[in-house]
């Protein structure tokens, strides 16, 4: 048995993948708080991960009904780019920054500047910093807390801690150090030089992790942990990684050619390569993969967050929410929403707050709400698309993850407002499973069974091909019109073409 463990946004995801049967045996979920305020901060306290682990943990293994000592690795995957500081004696300092901290705005705009700008950020780093990297956050912290700034001793990010947890190891791996912005893409290092921009005494460079490499252990569970969870002491913890990356593994997207969207707290696409990404648009984030390639990446902030808002506003459940929004037409009577409630790093938008145009006496109604939030977020990654197809992507097969993706909605918006058809995979938590797949590769690997990940991919992941969702031509043409109105609005607002 091998657990995957996916540490989101708004929950911790566990499922258990019973290797010789080929299925999971178990699911577990517990959510998390988030600390948000007015001016984009948004914080989580790293024990709340370890605490929801614990308990969808426990929640997967009493429905996998399953002796605990036959799990044999853990691969954890976790939300991207949130820094985690940990003093000398390995104590959490202050709560992490997350991706999403829009707080940090000035420090990224201000580190742009000190590394020329986003050709000297492409030549150092082989991407463009953006707003939610980890790196404005350790400059926020430098100027804001310099009493915290000065007790570092360890930067995580939020995978790397739950593996610190439970292995007692300080390690990182390619995929989720790619998105620190303190990371050369190419070479597969860290960059000192560009920590040397924050602090030119040398200090942050002495504070990194050793790096892993994919398939590699970070080590195994420390004796305390094994005790607590029912395990034996010799389960491997993988080197896991960032939640995109691991959510490619999880919907088989380690080759060429396939498209994965992820509708969660953020929106994502990105699509596998085997090469270094060369001349892409600086809104694409050439990461690493966690299968030893690259994975460029568009990311939006505001997704099911935006709609929770909207929801919650209108006191609906999910099941009411998507009957409302079933209820109003394509293009929302008219209604356009520009939903950045938190600023948005695709487009590049960091302060930007949210817009509701179009409104009138006739249209202005909370099924048209419902569904504008869905078209706007929808039609920012939309905008990413059109990147990644510019890139030459093929994108006319759509593999959807996340949690918006089990709305049968969203399913089809997806297909119309992409012209693509979109397959779900037969099992849903895809990050939470790409952890599980690598912790397999790790240990069967260790056991002399030598074992592609592509092998074991082609085992595990499967899609629901009764479930595939095709693009109808007249709702594509009618969403074509709501989008050009949205793409007019963005010109109009913020002058993005
Ligand atoms: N049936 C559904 N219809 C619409 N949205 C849904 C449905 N189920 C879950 N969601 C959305 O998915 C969100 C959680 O997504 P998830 O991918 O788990 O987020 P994260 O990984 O960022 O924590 C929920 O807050 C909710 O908005
Ligand atoms: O910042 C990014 C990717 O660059 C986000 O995708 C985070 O990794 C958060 O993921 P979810 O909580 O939405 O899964």
């Amino acid at each position: 048995m091998y657990l995957g463990v996916d540490c989101g946004t708004q929950g911790t995801k566990v499922v258990i993948l019973d290797q010789e049967q080929g299925r999971l045996r178990g699911e577990g979920y517990a959510p998390h708080e988030l600390i948000s305020a007015a001016n984009g901060r948004r914080e989580q306290e790293p024990c709340w991960w370890i605490d929801a682990f614990r308990r969808a943990y426990h929640l997967a293994l009493e429905q996998a009904s399953i002796d605990s000592r036959t799990i044999r690795a853990i691969g954890v995957s976790g939300q991207q780019h949130g820094l985690v500081m940990l003093d000398a004696r390995g104590e959490v300092i202050r709560p992490a920054k997350l991706w999403c901290d829009t707080e940090t705005a000035p420090q990224n705009a201000e580190l742009l500047q000190r590394l020329g700008g986003e050709a000297g950020s492409m030549a150092q780093l082989g991407l463009v910093l953006a707003t939610g990297y980890t790196l404005s956050k350790l400059l926020w912290l430098k100027e804001h807390e310099p009493d915290n700034f000065g007790r570092i001793a360890h930067i995580l990010l939020p995978h790397d801690y739950l593996n610190y947890w439970l292995s007692g190891e300080i390690a990182a791996e390619y995929g989720d150090a790619s998105g620190t912005g303190y990371f050369d893409i190419r070479s597969r290092r860290w960059a000192p030089q560009v920590l040397g921009l924050v602090d030119p005494s040398g200090r942050l460079e002495r504070v990194l992790p050793p790096l892993l490499e994919a398939q590699q252990a970070v080590g195994r569970v420390r004796a305390e942990v094994a005790r607590e969870l029912g395990l034996n002491d010799d389960v491997l913890v993988s080197s896991g990684g960032g939640d995109n990356m691991m959510g490619a593994i999880g919907t088989g997207n380690i080759r060429d050619g396939v498209v994965t969207l992820s509708l969660g707290t953020s929106g994502t696409l990105y699509a596998c390569s085997d090469r270094v990404p060369q001349q892409l648009h600086p809104q694409l984030a050439s990461f690493c993969s966690s299968s030893n390639g690259w994975l460029p990446l568009i990311c939006t902030m505001n997704l099911t967050g935006a709609a929770n808002a909207v929801r919650e506003m209108f006191g609906l459940n999910l099941a009411q929410f998507n009957a409302e929004a079933v209820s109003a037409p394509i293009g929302a009577g008219g209604i356009t929403m520009l939903p950045f409630l938190n600023g948005e790093r695709v487009p590049v938008l960091p302060d930007a707050t949210g817009s509701l145009l179009g409104l009138n006496m006739q249209n202005l109604s909370a099924a048209n709400l419902c569904r504008a939030v869905l078209e706007g977020t929808t039609f920012g990654l939309r905008y990413g698309l059109d990147l990644l197809r510019d890139a030459g992507i093929d994108s006319r097969e759509i593999r959807l993850i996340g949690g918006g993706s089990k709305s049968t909605l969203w399913r089809q918006l997806v297909a119309d407002v992409m012209n693509a058809r979109v397959v779900c995979p037969q099992i849903g938590e895809a990050a939470a499973l790409g952890g599980a797949i690598q912790a397999a590769w790790c240990d069967l690997n260790r056991m002399g069974q030598s074992t592609s990940l592509e092998s074991l991919c082609d085992r595990f992941v499967a899609f629901d091909d009764a479930g595939a969702v095709e693009p109808v031509a007249r709702d594509v043409e009618a969403y074509e019109a709501a989008y050009k109105n949205y793409r007019q609005h963005l010109q109009a607002m913020y002058q993005l073409s």
